[in-house]
């Protein structure tokens, strides 16, 4: 085995004129790979598809060493989920080569990734081909199983089987450097029984020439390779014959363990005892007999006693073959069982699903269960409208198969491509996102915007950022202790404005701009705005010199905090200016509020709690002893006319009122 192996290996072509057949299929590789010699042509990757055997492989290598290009290879063999892909071939396709040529980025078996479960390895070829400044070919034997969206990205070459009269003189060509003399018939006998695999071919020729010097038409005949002919074959005992001891002979000589045989079976029984004459015994009997291997093969299962195979190959082969009442002669074309098909391709819809699902539950904060029972659903429905599509297309990050899927079609159709075309658009134009996408915001816990996977950032419209910040232009201190965010209409992120502020003059226009103030700060009504008026202390203390110590009549260096003085925003006001009709009512709210807003600092600065918490509890108790005490508007209005007043202005620097006897701590 391991000879037939070398023989293959050892007479691979090494250029395209080697390549035997496809003739067509080389030239139009070697025509786009010629693109790459002049720039990136529109197709960055070309699939090589067909069967097993007949040439692709070869001739990937060939042209990259006809044209003198690197290769870099990830084959089956190598481990290639999306994080693999990503590290090798991604860094191959962006980075150039040493001396400036080309490299062959070759991705075999690209239909077999890592099972048919890992669509992340679909994606991140996807990714890598839409980028990559390297050519790339994908060889696959299934076409289909590769995605949409790969698919349309690379430009597609077939393969097809290789005839048996252009493999005669390939395979001759072996026996003469072989030195094996080889009859035609032989020859052609093995490109025949080939069925156009040119690997079997060479593969059966080396068995059939092993420790001869010549080959003849018998020699070939004897060494069979297909191991299906013996399924059937098996199956033809099975079916045919009443014979149970060469029926179970048969199934004893197949690679096929009890559990694929009883499908095997399951899958034929129908069409072989399907009777003209509506007589269908033969088939209820059968399937009896196969209900019963079946119930041998669970307790296989069950128990792990595999002696129990034994009986269950005794129901389903005997069992089936005396079943018939009659001899059913004529050819019948048995099948694989449909049930395998089956599995498979629910299989990759199911995964489909549920990454899909999953896009939209990380996108809705839901769990992928809830977004795949119910979510799904209303994204389908929401994607019969073209805009809505677009938008959810680009916000998922769906991928072209996904969309297919989530749009309830079979294929992609001219519009479900347009959509999908467009949604990449919106995403490639620098993650802008699109107008009108509100409906599609999900609420955010904190932070500015939100970045799902496919990068489609989630932010406030520009233009309400900018309103916002024009009626409330002021510096954020709340940001600034704990970062916290304004949540707009539930989804949208604000900027990080608040309405507490430090400027005094934007406090004159708080209570007017309240009204200009866009619904968004409607989520934050409960800030009561005396506790915005004083926020920062220090509050500068005003000293005066200590008259009392100074007994010469000298002006004292002992200075003592000046009596009945408050501070706003550092400003030093003395309770006459104050033109409340309740000037004691008023010094009282104002010391209110500065031992709110210190206690207020303290937890601040002391508690671990969020800020946000510490902020609300703090409004909560702030309201109540301002509710308590005094009427809120009435507070409100004596600190704008307060600020109003021309000396009161938050952009100069506190200045001493009496210089001369007075110092203040900003003085030191
Ligand atoms: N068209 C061909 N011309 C010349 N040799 C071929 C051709 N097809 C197959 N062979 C021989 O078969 C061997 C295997 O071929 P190759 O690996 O290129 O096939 P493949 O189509 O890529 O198969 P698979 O899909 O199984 O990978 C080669 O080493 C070569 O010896």
């Amino acid at each position: 085995m391991t000879l037939a192996i070398e023989w293959a290996e050892k007479y691979r072509p090494q250029t395209l004129k080697e390549i035997v057949g496809n003739k067509k299929a080389v030239q139009d590789l070697r025509t786009w790979a010629e693109k790459w010699l002049s720039g990136i042509p529109e197709r960055r990757a070309v699939i090589l598809h067909g069967p097993a055997g007949v040439g692709k492989t070869s001739t990937a290598h060939a042209l990259a060493r006809d044209l003198g290009w690197e290769v870099i290879e990830l084959n089956a063999s190598d481990q290639r989920t999306a994080g693999v892909i990503e590290k090798i071939a991604g860094s191959a396709a962006s980075m150039n080569t040493l001396f400036g040529g080309k490299r062959l980025i070759i991705l075999d078996e690209a239909d077999n990734l890592h099972g048919t479960a890992d669509r992340g390895g679909m994606r991140a070829i996807a990714g890598i081909i839409k980028s990559t400044l390297q050519p790339i070919v994908l060889i696959a034997n299934d076409i289909y199983e590769l995605t949409p969206t790969i698919r349309n990205l690379c430009l597609e070459l077939k393969f097809g089987s290789v005839q048996s009269r252009s493999m005669v003189p390939a395979l001759k060509k072996v026996c003469e450097s072989e030195g094996i003399l080889c009859s035609l018939d032989a020859v052609q006998q093995i490109a025949e029984s080939a069925e156009g695999d040119l690997r079997s071919a060479i593969n059966d020729l080396q068995a059939a020439a092993a420790g001869r010097k010549a080959l003849e038409v018998e020699d070939i005949i004897t060494s069979g390779r297909d191991v299906k002919e013996n399924i059937f074959k098996a199956m033809q005992r099975i079916f045919k014959s009443t014979d149970c001891k060469k029926a179970l002979e048969a199934a004893r000589g197949l690679d096929e363990s009890p559990e694929d045989l009883v499908h095997w079976i399951d899958e034929n029984l129908p069409f072989q005892y399907a009777s003209k004459d509506g007589n269908l015994e033969d088939i209820k009997t059968g399937f009896g007999y196969l209900s019963r291997a079946d119930l041998y093969l669970g307790r296989v299962k069950k128990r792990q006693n595999y002696g129990m195979w034994r009986y269950a190959s005794m129901l389903m082969v005997c069992g089936v073959a005396v079943s018939k009442t009659r001899p059913y002669p004529g050819f019948i074309k048995y099948q694989s069982p449909s049930l395998w098909k089956r599995m498979g391709q629910t299989r990759s819809k199911r995964d489909l699903r549920d990454n899909i699902a999953a896009k939209i539950g990380k996108h809705s904060f839901e769990s992928i269960r809830y977004s795949r029972n119910i979510l799904l659903e209303l994204y389908s429905r929401m994607l019969k409208n073209e805009e809505s599509a677009i938008e959810i297309t680009a916000g998922l990050g769906l991928e072209l198969e996904e969309l297919i899927y989530l749009s309830g079609s079979t294929k992609a159709s001219k519009k479900l491509q347009k959509i999908y075309d467009r949604a990449q658009e919106l995403l490639l134009e620098g993650k802008e996102e699109p107008d009108g996408t509100e409906f599609f915001r999900a609420p955010a816990p904190s932070g500015n915007s939100i970045e799902d996977r496919s990068g489609f950032s989630i932010k406030a419209p520009k233009e309400k950022v900018e309103k916002h910040s024009e009626n409330l232009d002021v510096p954020d201190s709340r940001t600034s202790h704990g970062g916290q965010k304004i949540l707009t209409f539930g989804f949208d992120i604000s900027p990080e404005t608040s309405p507490e502020t430090t400027n005094s003059e934007n406090n004159t226009s708080v209570e007017n701009n309240t009204s200009d103030i866009p619904k968004p700060v409607a989520l934050i009504p409960d800030i009561p705005k005396p506790v915005a008026l004083i926020p920062d202390i220090p509050k500068p203390v005003t000293l005066i010199p200590d008259t009392s110590t100074s007994d010469d009549g000298f002006t004292s260096d002992i200075l003592i905090p000046k009596q009945h003085q408050v501070g706003i925003d550092g400003i030093e006001l003395t309770s006459d200016s104050l033109t409340s009709s309740s000037p004691e009512h008023d010094n009282l709210k104002i010391e209110n509020s500065s031992s709110l807003s210190e206690s207020f600092e303290k937890d601040v600065s002391s508690n671990s709690e969020p800020i946000e918490n510490i902020i609300s509890s703090e409004l909560t108790r702030s309201r109540e002893s301002i509710k308590e005490s005094v009427n809120c508007d009435v507070f409100i209005k004596n600190i704008s006319n307060i600020s109003e007043k021309p000396e009161v202005k938050a952009s100069e620097v506190p200045k001493k009122v009496e210089p001369k006897i007075q110092k203040t701590l900003f003085d030191f």
